[in-house]
């Protein structure tokens, strides 16, 4: 499988604009979401993760109780590309 574009600041900081909660943080999509319970946040995780091993992108990201962290970048490509941006919009409609 052929790596995908790294994309360029200004398209990161474009498409910022409609990632809900998702910011640049270390050249990485950051994003931090909390949960009522632990239960709910790790259920999260497991629909997220069926989500990541789909795409064969996979989100770097910590659990603790209620909170998952996740950061998202493609090391393939040495940046972001259109694969965590997807993945974080894929975040977002499940944290729904
Ligand atoms: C070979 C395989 O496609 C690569 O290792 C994939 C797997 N999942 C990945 N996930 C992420 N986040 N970045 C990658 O560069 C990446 N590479």
């Amino acid at each position: 499988m052929s790596a995908p574009t790294r994309l360029s600041a200004d398209e990161v900081n474009a498409a910022l604009r409609d990632l809900n909660g998702w910011s640049l943080e270390n050249g990485k999509l950051h994003r931090q979401f909390q949960f009522p319970s632990f239960i709910e946040a790790f259920g999260f995780m497991s629909s997220l993760a069926l989500v990541a091993e789909a795409m064969g992108h996979h989100p770097e990201w910590f659990n603790v109780y209620n909170r998952v962290t996740i950061d998202l970048t493609t090391h393939d490509a040495g940046g972001i590309t259109q694969k965590d941006l997807e993945l974080a919009q894929r975040a977002n409609q499940l944290a729904r």
